[in-house]
């Protein structure tokens, strides 16, 4: 039926008009209506108040609450989680290991996961998403520390990681990932209390031999030992059940620290990690002769300590200079003796001597090297040449010299299609944040270890870099700002989004 018309016959003309007067009073109350009402209407879309989300609509998506206040909290209490009164310290298995290993175990589940434990003490939250027969993504960092260490090595990636599964849960989302999600505590990364690092991720990747089980700490406690002290019985047979399937995984992410001073130099709070430099530890031992500090001439000692010293002093002219030192005797290109010079770290960090008297000539006197380069031939013809002139000085010296290859873990590059993802992941968190565009993402090496040397063993494999103040690591120094967790867990949100 056609509208009535304003403009029709007499009868109708009264019909039409007492319609239109109708009409036009109603049009008048609903004008009314709408104007006085407008305002709240506008407030309420804006604030998204119709979609079911909170008042205000950005906070809805960027999520400060979780990815930065409570990421914050996380961090500082379990920064305070050590075995030491006052200084951080979490070594394998220790007792605030398995504490803090419990904290984030329920950290995970409020963010929704599927959480166990298993044989080598890593913390694992899974989500299965839409299809559990996907490969999963695995996200993951470590839960110990050094010694005296910050609360950010390791712990960052963990809690962004938990922070961004909790933001999608809250979201309703978690359930809607296209594939398996599972973040990993890893028990074992700096390899402090029994020098092997990587033993939570090596298990995982199936690069743990079962002999690793029995090696033993300072006070003869063998890998078993401590895991068996934590209630964990770890044999030969279910070691070996650790070890992911490569079919059943898609790939590797870990968001940690720099630990250098590159992002803070460029003013950007994270970078993309293109490659992770090669690693070896060994253990030196020299034995003397032990003796009376005030009668034995100096002629006539063989003393380990200053042997020692002597190599010591040796290794970092080695790792100062390696082009001067290296023999050309076949071992080493020149191509590989310039590749050093860029990234040759050589440290001595731990030494001690038996039986440690002021006046006592030592018996004996082992101290740790620790070897980093990007090019693994070039890392090997430094340790070949510390090695032969090692047995050379200590043959003048009459001291007995050995070294143990205590770890080792090649030079990883990282995925480049999967670090394409991360860098725009990155990119996009941080215009979502800022509003701005932040430019391009810088790329870097890590002179540090991360479990995803071990991982890539397994998989592809990807990292994020974060800021910290001043470059510093490895110390209670360490520092992120809290907008910089932020950032880092919105790239990890972001990623994860590309999932959906
Ligand atoms: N991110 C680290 O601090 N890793 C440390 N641990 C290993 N295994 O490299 C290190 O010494 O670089
Ligand atoms: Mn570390
Ligand atoms: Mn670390």
């Amino acid at each position: 039926m056609a509208a009535p018309s304003l403009h029709s016959s007499n009868t109708t003309t009264q019909t039409s008009f007492s319609i239109s007067h109708a009409m036009t009073k109603n049009f008048v109350s609903i004008l009314c209506f709408f104007l006085v009402l407008y305002p709240f209407f506008a407030m309420a879309t804006s604030a998204n108040i119709f979609f079911g989300e909170n008042v205000e609509g950005m906070k809805y998506d960027l999520f400060p609450e979780i990815l930065k206040e409570e990421a914050v909290a996380r961090l500082n209490e379990l920064g305070k989680v050590s075995d030491a009164n006052d200084y951080l310290e979490r070594t394998f298995q220790s007792p605030a290991s398995i504490r803090a290993g419990n904290l984030l175990r329920a950290w995970m589940e409020d963010a929704g996961l599927k959480t166990w434990v298993d044989q080598m003490g890593n913390v694992h939250g899974r989500a299965e998403g839409i299809n559990p027969s996907e490969k999963a993504l695995l996200i993951g960092s470590h839960l110990d520390t050094v010694i005296d260490a910050g609360y950010f090595d390791g712990s960052l990636g963990i809690i962004c990681a938990i922070s961004a599964m909790k933001a999608l849960n809250a979201t309703g989302r978690l359930d809607k990932l296209r594939r398996p999600v599972e973040v990993i505590a890893f028990s074992d990364e700096e390899g402090v209390r029994f020098q092997s690092t990587f033993l939570g991720s090596a298990a995982i990747a199936g690069l743990l031999p079962v002999s690793a089980l029995q090696i033993h700490d300072k006070n003869g406690v063998t890998v078993q030992g401590a895991l068996r002290a934590s209630s964990i019985e770890t044999t030969e047979e279910n070691l070996l059940q650790l070890k992911y399937e490569p079919e059943s995984v898609w790939g590797y992410v870990e968001v940690h620290i720099e630990q250098g001073p590159v992002l803070e130099n460029v003013g950007l709070p994270l970078g993309l990690v293109k490659g992770i430099a090669g690693q070896t530890r060994l253990k030196v031992t020299v034995r003397g002769t032990q003796g009376h500090a005030g009668t034995v001439p100096m002629n006539m000692r063989q003393d380990p300590m200053v042997a020692a010293a002597e190599l010591i002093v040796f290794l970092e002219s080695l790792c100062k200079q390696p082009d001067y030192y290296l023999s050309y005797d076949g071992q080493c290109a020149s191509s590989t003796v310039e590749s050093l010079a860029g990234s040759l770290v050589c440290t001595v960090g731990e030494i001690s001597s038996w039986p440690s008297a002021s006046n006592v000539i030592p018996g004996q006197v082992t101290f740790t090297v620790d070897v980093r380069a990007m090019d693994d031939t070039g890392r090997e013809a430094i340790i070949y040449e510390f090695s032969n002139r090692l047995y050379h000085m200590c043959d003048r010296r009459s001291v007995f010299c050995n070294v143990e290859r205590k770890h080792d873990a090649n030079a990883v590059v990282c995925d480049p299609d999967l670090s394409t993802e991360l860098k725009s992941a990155s990119h996009a968190a941080l215009k979502r944040i800022t509003g701005e565009d932040p430019g391009d993402v810088p790329v870097l090496m890590s002179g540090a270890g991360h479990d995803a040397m071990a991982m890539s063993h397994l998989t592809k494999v990807g990292m994020l870099f974060v800021r910290c103040r001043g470059g510093i690591s490895h110390s209670p120094a360490e520092h992120v700002l809290d907008d910089d967790i932020w950032s880092a867990g919105m790239a990890v949100l972001t990623f994860l989004e590309t999932l959906l």
